[in-house]
């Protein structure tokens, strides 16, 4: 009998991020066959039966199982969230030893599957787990995605949308570098609707530079600030990774300020980092380089050179 081609995802790591995303996929009937796996054998399971109960309200039929990493041999993308995560007050770069050690075995176990899909990672340090998946998966750099600062991007674009009192897909902005402290927005670049954020600057009295200094130290630290209040953050991240699904499987080619790596892009080598990207079904098709100021040119190589000494004593 003729099977039809379905498209397979596996998430490693049934926590807060992964159930997010799993929850989101499902309600926005992304793909056929959703694998869920973890080290905790009973959550991920635990998490295969609820979301189970859910299917009859789906969009469209899918099929969710927890599994093994056998089931990543046919898999289209295996999204990485697993791992452990900032507790109040640390930053993403203290996890690196930990998550590092972690990846390091979860990528093994799933290359020996056979898989020869696309990678996408969440789990933090994101930037130097992305360089770690890529080494240790020796697939190519296009089929190495990690989230990067996608998130970000969308915390801006909800922000200024606030701000401006307009729909946020109006809201043409970015945050670009390492995804946490050392990120920065690209003023220079940022359109809200048609017009620059410069010229609205200029003729609108109640617009004020500082607002938006605000707002970006505001999104730079969102995450403390919701960790503090819940414990960690999930939803926001759970949606930006089904954002780039899509743009992967639906073969979008669209523009997500992921995090790739470059090679001679904005001046800088061997280095996975948030930068605009087209994305399609070959994974990154292109990393875009836009024209950035003087300023930002220089705290685009700050945040490499922060994440490149990060990674120094664990690659
Ligand atoms: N890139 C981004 O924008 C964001 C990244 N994150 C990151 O995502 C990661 C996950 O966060 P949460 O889901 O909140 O954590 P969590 O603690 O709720 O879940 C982590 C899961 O990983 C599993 N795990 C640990 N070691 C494993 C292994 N060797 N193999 C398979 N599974 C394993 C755990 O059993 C647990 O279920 C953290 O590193 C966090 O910082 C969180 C939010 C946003
Ligand atoms: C935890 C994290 O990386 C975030 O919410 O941005």
């Amino acid at each position: 009998m003729h099977k039809e081609k379905v498209n397979r995802v596996v998430v490693v790591g049934t926590g807060a991020v992964g159930c997010s995303y799993a929850y989101s996929l499902i309600n926005q009937g992304v793909v056929e066959e959703l694998v869920l796996i973890d080290v905790n054998e009973a959550k991920a399971e635990g998490e295969a039966m609820d979301l189970n109960h859910g299917i009859p309200f789906a969009p469209s039929p899918i099929q969710v199982w927890s599994g093994s990493y056998e089931d990543c041999g046919s898999a289209d993308l295996v999204v990485i969230t697993a791992g452990l995560a900032q507790k109040p007050g640390e930053t993403r770069l203290q996890l690196v030893e930990k998550n590092t050690k972690i990846f390091k075995e979860i990528v093994n176990n799933i290359m020996a599957s056979g898989f020869n899909g696309i990678f996408l990672v969440a789990t933090n340090p994101v930037d130097i787990l992305t360089y770690v998946t890529w080494k240790e998966s020796g697939l190519p750099k296009e089929r190495v995605i990690g989230s990067g600062t996608v998130l970000d991007t969308a915390r801006l674009r909800f922000a200024l949308g606030q701000y401006f009192n307009v729909d946020t897909r109006n809201v043409h902005a970015a945050i670009i570098g390492e995804h946490g402290d050392t990120e920065l927005p690209v003023w220079s670049r940022t359109m809200i609707g048609m017009e620059h954020i410069d010229t609205i600057l200029k003729y609108k009295e109640d617009i004020k530079k500082e607002s938006l200094d605000d707002i970006f130290i505001h999104v730079r630290d969102a995450a403390y600030q919701i960790i503090e209040r819940k414990g960690a953050t999930y939803y926001g991240i759970g949606m930006s990774l089904v954002r780039i699904t899509k743009a992967i499987l639906n073969n979008e080619n669209s523009i997500l300020t992921v995090s790739a790596y470059l090679n001679g892009e904005y001046g800088q080598e061997d280095v996975y980092i948030g930068v605009p990207a087209k994305i399609n079904r070959s994974g990154i098709q292109e990393v875009i380089e836009i024209k950035l100021n003087d300023q930002e040119q220089e705290q685009f190589q700050r945040s490499v050179s922060i994440l490149k000494e990060t990674m120094k004593p664990v690659i």
